[in-house]
């Protein structure tokens, strides 16, 4: 099939690697360094589902008819990205992946006669030079949204025999379930550490059961559903916010064993290492929103995010102990 991907990083980079080493004749739109680099060495896939080196078509922008689209660019990208692209993907389905819970709001409207269909990927690319991208943690991307679901079985069916892929019901419901697991991103992006480290320092891990918390209340007053995303259940939220702090750790404890050992950076701490704008406006930032907008307070949330854009102006890490003493907790 011929396959256009948009945005060549960690994401759409191990996207792009896997769907020409399955066969797919895949043609990317990436910018910078990436472009070159792809341009003159391949893009490199290594990791968990092995080694590739994918010779492909790029440019600037998609330049050939494609029957499937992907867009994978950060959530404050993919407005221009998609406006850049809109006469190539017209008419045919395109898969937006990405964090946050703008993915399809923002999208759709933008590609009135394409099927949009939203990803949650559920595995960890690492960036690691421009056009090189490892993973390091397995895990399935989670498809749905979009008016009815024949468009999310078609990428299904595209990309089932390529990653695991799972098929999602209720998309807005996984974004939000989604939307907790990502309060692991910014607390890497404060201190520079990996998230399995994070989570392994008593003080950090506090702090992530409080944002978590603080995510799924508002998610919850906002009327949002939290679908399953990889064993996360409602259920097991409920549990998450009635236990006390001590107890509530097992979900953080066990985001970090079902990362493995290879440390895990995360997107946003992978875009301050680069020294480019983060996506946690879209990420604790969009629980700060929902909660403004709702009368409420999101104080945890709204602390991270002032901190990691503190160290995207500074180029600072924090230590834990600094970490600690900006985020007082009740
Ligand atoms: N990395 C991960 O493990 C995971 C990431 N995600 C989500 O997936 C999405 C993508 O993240 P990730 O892959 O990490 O991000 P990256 O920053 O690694 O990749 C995004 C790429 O898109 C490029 N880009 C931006 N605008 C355009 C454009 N107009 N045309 C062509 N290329 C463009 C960027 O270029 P430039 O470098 O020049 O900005 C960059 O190479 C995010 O929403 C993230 O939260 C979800 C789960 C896991
Ligand atoms: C799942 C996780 C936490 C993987 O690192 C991610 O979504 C991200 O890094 O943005």
């Amino acid at each position: 099939m011929r396959i256009g991907v948009i945005g060549a990083g960690a994401v759409g980079g191990a996207l792009a690697a896997l769907l020409d080493r399955a066969g797919h004749d895949v043609e990317v739109a990436a910018r910078g360094d990436t472009l070159t680099a792809i341009r003159t060495r391949g893009l490199r896939l290594s990791g968990a589902w092995g080694d590739h080196v994918a010779r492909l078509d790029s440019g600037g922008v998609l330049s050939r008819g494609a029957e499937f689209a992907i867009v994978a660019t950060k959530a404050q990208d993919s407005a221009d990205a998609i406006r850049a692209n809109a006469a190539l993907l017209r008419g045919i389905p395109v898969l937006v992946v990405q964090n946050g819970l703008t993915s399809l709001s923002e999208s759709a409207p933008l590609l009135p006669r394409s099927d949009v269909v939203g990803g949650l990927a559920l595995f960890a690319a690492s960036l690691t030079a421009p056009g090189e991208v490892t993973i390091t943690t397995g895990g399935s991307l989670y498809v749905g949204g979009g008016e009815h679901d024949t468009p999310a079985r078609f990428v299904v069916g595209v990309l089932a025999p390529v990653i695991p892929t799972t098929l999602v019901a209720d998309f807005e419901g996984a974004q939000w379930t989604k939307l907790v697991i990502n309060q692991i991103n910014a607390l890497p992006a404060i201190t520079g550490l990996s998230a399995q480290t994070v989570i392994a320092t008593p003080a950090l891990r506090r702090i992530l059961v409080h944002s978590m918390r603080e995510a799924v209340r508002t998610g919850r007053a906002a009327g949002a559903r939290f679908a399953e995303v990889q064993g996360l259940t409602r259920r097991r939220l409920r549990a998450f916010t009635a236990l006390p702090d001590w107890a509530a750790q097992f979900l953080p404890l066990a985001m970090a064993r079902s990362m493995g050992v290879t440390p895990n950076p995360g997107s946003t701490l992978q875009s301050i290492r680069r020294g480019v704008a983060t996506e946690i406006d879209h990420l604790n930032g969009a629980v700060v929103a929902t909660a403004e907008r709702l009368g409420r307070q999101a104080p945890v949330n709204r602390s991270l995010v002032e901190l990691v854009h503190e160290v995207e102006r500074s180029h600072r890490f924090l230590t834990p102990d600094e970490v600690v003493a900006r985020i007082p907790l009740d």
